[in-house]
């Protein structure tokens, strides 16, 4: 298959006919190859986005998409080469399998043998040989969404954009699919843009995540910088539990009222610190180990233990009321009022 292409997006916001802004000017760079999602709560603008880059919708004047260098964004999408998949299958129902994988083949006015031969290459790709000749509507939905991708694959296409592919399937199925999907998307090294507003099939299958707000990017960062390294506050509650320390910086070391902790060169002071001389610290639950009061200059007081099995969710509350929550393996005893010793990875916390 061809190698994806490098996707540049610069200055492109979307006013609709009804005055609705969906997206503010924005600028942003796809590499070839990569799998980059798309991720935001409901009506941020990740669909618009996809859209704009699709060739479906234009971008307000000023705006241009280029595919590898060259401008698109005048060219509709049939002349982008790109294929979609959507939420809603969009297959056609009455036709065999391998009719609507081979539909967009016919559209680009390949022969019939040749394009049987294309499509049933691509079924057996995504394992689904076997249903070439049901009809959709004989399909199960994890199936219908193996049609589309295959659909959406067969004519090669130098990007393949999906919105939500998988959020009509239930959990078990979505989580096997998104397995597959990631698989194959490294396999075929085809640029790939995924939509979806569900943090955990972002972290897993995006090489890289734009989490989006209000029509605008919040961050742009792998998985890793998204969910250790949250821009703001907006993008840490979005991607997942976040605790808070309200201190000061002194020395390259962070002061709150439990104690005080050891600050990594590379991190960052805030630009704009949320009050006068106050800095807030902000780490994941699992960023947290406990230890004995002894070992480290950050104290707690256990608040409440959640046994959960192999882990325990403890809640602590530092002299000041402030209360944060930690994981930890289950098998320390630990219990309500008890000072608590706190270690946080250094790789793992962020300021804002
Ligand atoms: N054709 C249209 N005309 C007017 N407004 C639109 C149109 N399409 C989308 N919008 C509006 O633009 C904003 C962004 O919509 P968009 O579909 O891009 O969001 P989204 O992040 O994909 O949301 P969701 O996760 O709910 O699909 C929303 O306020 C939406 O109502």
């Amino acid at each position: 298959m061809n190698r994806g292409a490098a996707i540049t997006v610069a200055s492109c916001g979307k006013t609709f006919a009804d005055g609705t802004r969906a997206l503010s000017p924005l600028d942003l760079d796809v590499r070839a190859g990569e799998t980059l999602v798309l991720l935001g709560p409901s009506g941020c603008g990740k669909t618009t986005l996809l859209r704009l880059i699709a060739g479906l919708e234009a971008p307000d004047a000023g705006g241009h998409i280029r595919f590898d260098g060259a401008d698109v964004t005048a060219l509709p999408i049939e002349k982008r080469n790109v294929g979609m998949v959507f939420q809603s299958y969009a297959l056609f129902p009455n036709m065999s399998v391998i009719d609507n994988v081979a539909y967009g083949l016919r559209v680009r006015g390949m022969a019939q043998a040749a394009r049987r031969a294309q499509a049933a290459g691509v079924l057996e790709m995504m394992r689904i040989g076997a249903l070439a000749q049901r009809r959709i509507d004989q399909l199960s939905g994890g199936q219908r969404q193996r049609v589309a991708l295959a659909r959406a694959l067969a004519v090669e296409p130098r990007v393949i954009l999906l919105d939500e592919p998988l959020t009509a399937l239930d959990a078990a199925l979505r989580e096997h699919l998104r397995g597959e999907i990631d698989a194959l998307l490294k396999r075929l090294a085809i640029t790939a843009i995924y939509v979806t507003h569900d943090q955990a099939e972002a972290l897993a299958l995006g090489d890289r995540i734009v989490v989006m707000r209000n029509g605008a990017i919040a961050q742009v960062g792998t998985p890793r910088d998204v969910y250790f390294r949250p821009a703001d506050d907006f993008v840490a509650d979005f991607v997942g539990v976040t605790n808070r320390l309200a201190g000061t910086l002194k020395n390259g070391r962070f002061e709150t009222a439990a104690g005080v902790v050891p600050l990594p060169q590379d991190l960052v002071p805030p630009a704009a610190p949320s009050g006068p001389g106050v800095v807030r610290l902000l780490f994941r639950p699992e960023a947290a180990r406990l230890a004995s009061p002894a070992d480290t200059p950050l104290v707690f007081e256990v608040v409440q233990v959640e046994f959960q099995g192999a882990r325990q969710k403890v809640t602590l509350k530092d002299p000041a009321g402030a209360r944060i929550l930690v994981e930890a393996p289950a098998d320390g005893l630990l219990v309500p009022g008890a000072a608590v010793g706190l270690i946080l990875d250094p790789a793992r916390i962020s300021l804002a």
